[in-house]
């Protein structure tokens, strides 16, 4: 493709790219130890405008080897809670003050539109100023026991935690995990998703700047498959954990490869979420915040609504309104402060969702979009995408799509509904529409979602926990639950009376303990 298509001449480049993307090992940007280089492309021209190091098992054995110095007698881990508090909170303001370049270089690589990229920065730096009052806030059980002892929990860092991360908002998803591991005293790996490196080529300068000591954050990036770096994270045998957040069949794969270490994992995958829309809803709330559930983040989210179950005495009035209003959504270019769809991340990403728009097609009925928008000849573009009348065994209404595209199909009662809602491998979210708050609660109960909103957006408070159950997770993540995955929690027994030992071997009536040392409580 050459320079002067419409496409190349439509995207914003933004200034002073870097020159390459390295790996950071250590405190320094390295290249590859053989190296390898891979092709970073933007999704406006599909034309690659640089190049990052491809890591490999060497590279994450030098990675791995700094972070577990780092941890075996660095001062990361020893540090109070409060002192890595201060250094996180830097973290966090040093993401604010920089969230526009952020939210440019992000949009530029990912394809999000600017003004979605520009709030996931934000998120970002909330996750850091989260963890950072977390840690300090923490408070570990204690218990007074009969006896006079005091059992308490110890928590203490686990090591390296190797944090694999995907492409579709890949400098939160990002943070979501640095911002625990480091907080509770670990040192880390990244390997960020290989079609957005861009992004977390700032984290080395952002660290740096907030004085977190060398050799705790390395970043290598790279590849996921067989000895490449995120195959060669897995099976590294000083990284005794790993968050993973992609595909659920990445997922059973890396499961498969831990399992001979018997590693911590924490795993958030896909999901095919239902949105269910009862006909006592409030409709223009309803099909306002669906629009927004499957195309914002172009679609590209794991939490998508992306199968809306619409009771039938609603259900022509809802599938005419909602076409109408998914053909009003506003693709553009990414840079555009006024676009709300942007290019979808990759040429292969791209070929996927069209197959399955095309697919559509044959197992629904077109309402809105079904392939490139007018005016976007190049580029990833795909119009905001409705199907009606889709069956609960269509592909489409099954298999996560990860684009602009939605299913809707009808339901009569809310057996049916909730039978719908929970026909899928998958157990991210679900949406529930109804001004029946019996209904409303019953359905979150029996429905198999490891999330569910209520008459409500996709909205999470940082102390809720974040995870699916069935193909979409093992595990949660936010909040408490992140504390608990990157620590060990060790529980001290400790005597401060008179010590009852056993009479076990010395002849004597074995007595129960007595209370002769009586708790001063
Ligand atoms: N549940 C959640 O919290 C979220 C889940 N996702 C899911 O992520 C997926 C989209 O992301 P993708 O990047 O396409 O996922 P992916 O599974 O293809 O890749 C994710 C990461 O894993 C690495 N990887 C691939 N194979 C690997 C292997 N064998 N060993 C180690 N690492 C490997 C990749 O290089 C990348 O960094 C969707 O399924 C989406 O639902 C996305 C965001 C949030
Ligand atoms: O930060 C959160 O709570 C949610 C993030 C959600 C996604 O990244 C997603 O739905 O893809």
């Amino acid at each position: 493709m050459s320079d002067n298509t419409a496409a190349a001449q439509a995207r914003h480049v933004p200034d002073d790219l870097p020159k390459g993307i390295q790996h950071y090992i250590d405190g320094e940007f390295v290249d590859s130890v053989d190296g390898d280089t891979f092709d970073v492309i933007d999704p406006v021209s599909n034309q690659a405008y640089m190049q990052a190091a491809s890591g490999k098992k060497a590279d994450i054995d030098r990675a791995v080897a700094a972070a577990k110095k780092a941890f075996d007698e660095g001062p990361w881990p020893r540090m109070l809670p409060r002192e890595r508090s201060r250094i996180l909170h830097r973290i966090a303001d040093i993401v604010e003050s920089r969230d526009a370049r952020l939210a440019e270089l992000e949009s530029f690589d990912s394809g999000l539109p600017i003004t979605q990229a520009l709030g996931q920065a934000r998120r970002a730096a909330e996750n850091f100023r989260f963890f950072a009052d977390l840690i300090v806030a923490q408070a570990d059980d204690t218990f007074k026991v009969p006896g006079r002892q005091i059992n308490y929990v110890n928590r203490k860092p686990i090591g390296v935690a190797g944090l694999i991360t995907p492409w579709n908002t890949p400098f939160m998803l990002e943070s979501w995990k640095l911002g625990p591991a480091l907080a509770t005293g670990n040192t880390v790996v990244l390997k960020p998703a290989e079609f957005t490196p861009l992004s977390a080529s700032l984290w080395p300068g952002i660290f740096e700047e907030a004085g977190l000591p060398k050799g705790v954050f390395n970043l290598v990036n790279g590849f996921g498959e067989e000895g490449f770096a995120g195959d060669s994270l897995v099976k590294h045998p000083d990284v005794p954990l790993i968050s993973f957040t992609g595909e659920s069949r990445t997922g059973q794969l890396i499961f498969a490869n831990a399992a001979p270490f018997l590693k911590g994992l924490s795993m958030e995958l896909g999901g095919k979420s239902p949105a269910v829309v009862f006909a006592d809803a409030d409709l223009d709330a309803a099909i306002d915040a669906t629009i927004f559930g499957v195309f914002s983040l172009n679609g590209e989210r794991c939490t998508a609504g992306s199968r809306i179950l619409v009771q039938r005495d609603v259900y022509d009035e809802f599938v005419e309104r909602y076409a109408a209003q998914a053909k009003r959504v506003k693709v553009g270019y990414p840079h555009d402060e006024t676009t709300e769809v942007g290019a979808l991340v990759h040429p292969e990403h791209f070929a996927k969702v069209m197959s399955y728009v095309e697919l559509g097609k044959q197992e629904g009925r077109l309402v809105a979009g079904g392939g490139r928008p007018k005016g976007f000849p190049e580029g990833n573009f795909v119009a905001p995408t409705v199907f009606a009348d889709v069956s609960p065994d269509a592909r489409i209404f099954q298999e996560e799509i990860f684009g602009p595209v939605v299913a809707i199909t009808p339901f009569d009662t809310d057996e049916e509904a909730l039978a719908l809602a929970n026909n899928t491998k998958y157990g991210l979210a679900a949406y529930v529409w109804t001004n029946d708050l019996k209904r409303a609660h019953n359905f979150a109960q029996a429905v198999e979602a490891g999330m569910v909103w209520l008459n409500s957006n996709n909205v999470r408070d940082l102390r809720t926990p974040f995870g699916g159950v069935k193909a979409s997770g093992l595990g949660h993540e936010g909040g408490y639950r992140s504390i608990d995955f990157y620590t060990d929690q060790q529980a001290v027994h400790i005597t401060l009376g008179k010590v009852h030992n056993p009479t076990f071997g010395k002849q004597e009536h074995h007595t129960e303990v007595e209370l002769d040392d009586p708790d001063p409580r």
